[in-house]
């Protein structure tokens, strides 16, 4: 008999979602889609990866699948929540010389070479820090700022999660290998159990970068399903007028 994976709080109104290394009950009363940096900056042609020399040609498809996720966590009364990764318009939440962070980031670096995008690359309240338009949050939706790579580094998140008696993570977003795997990587170590949608996510760098990312989560971080197993699993519970 298949082993099958139950988180804790997992009610009646549970489906079996499809993954690898095994299949996990998901209950949308105890689980949140948790949309990963889905900003112009990472998503959108002109938006900071790009203009840093990243290939954002799997972005489009990804935004795609990733409003088919929402609408059928929407509808199941699954919470969605939105992170945003950036900084203040003065960048001093970036940190300076004294932070890791201004050495590695690449938005960073991008607007040192090139001064004439000063101000422009992950500040809030610009265009680069915005959530693609085709994801708008919709009513009920959950907004998350970040400064780091992972979403729990401190941020609101782990404290919105609890409050709503979250166990079970659903991940999409860019980059898989970066943000993604970070927050996923903290997930774990936090007690949450992670499933990574992979077609739901795109990554920075070569390809291999999101196959390392997939080996990760399957062997020791979480779960890796699919867009089509989770509509299909999730999609057959009673939905609400989300
Ligand atoms: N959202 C991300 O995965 N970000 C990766 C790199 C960066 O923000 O510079």
């Amino acid at each position: 008999m298949p082993v099958v994976v139950t988180p804790p709080l997992t009610g009646t109104a549970s489906v079996l979602l499809p993954a690898r290394p095994e299949p996990i009950r998901v209950d949308p009363s105890s689980s949140a889609v948790i949309v990963i940096d889905m900003q112009n900056a990472y998503a959108s042609p002109g938006g900071y990866v790009d203009l840093a020399g990243f290939d954002i040609g799997g972005a489009a498809g990804v935004i795609g699948r990733i409003a088919q996720v929402l609408d059928v966590a929407r509808g199941a009364g699954m919470p969605v929540v939105y992170l945003q990764n950036g900084w203040d318009a003065d960048y001093v939440e970036a940190g300076g010389p004294g932070s890791p962070n201004w050495h590695k980031s690449n938005a960073l670096k991008t607007m040192r070479a090139r001064p004439e995008l000063k101000g422009q690359l992950l500040a809030r309240g610009g265009w680069d820090y915005e959530l693609v338009d085709a994801l708008a949050p919709q009513r009920g939706d959950i907004r998350v700022h970040k400064t780091r790579y992972s979403a729990f580094f401190n941020s609101q998140l782990d404290s919105v999660l609890r409050a709503r008696g979250v166990r079970t993570l659903i991940f999409v977003g860019i980059a898989s290998n970066v943000c993604v795997e970070s927050t996923l990587r903290d997930a774990f170590h936090l007690e949450y159990f992670s499933v990574m949608l992979d077609d739901a996510t795109h990554h920075l760098g070569p390809d291999f970068v999101h196959q390392a990312t997939l080996y990760n989560v399957e062997k020791f971080f979480g779960w890796v399903s699919t867009v089509a197993d989770f509509c299909g699993s999730v999609g057959q519970l009673p939905q609400g007028d989300a």
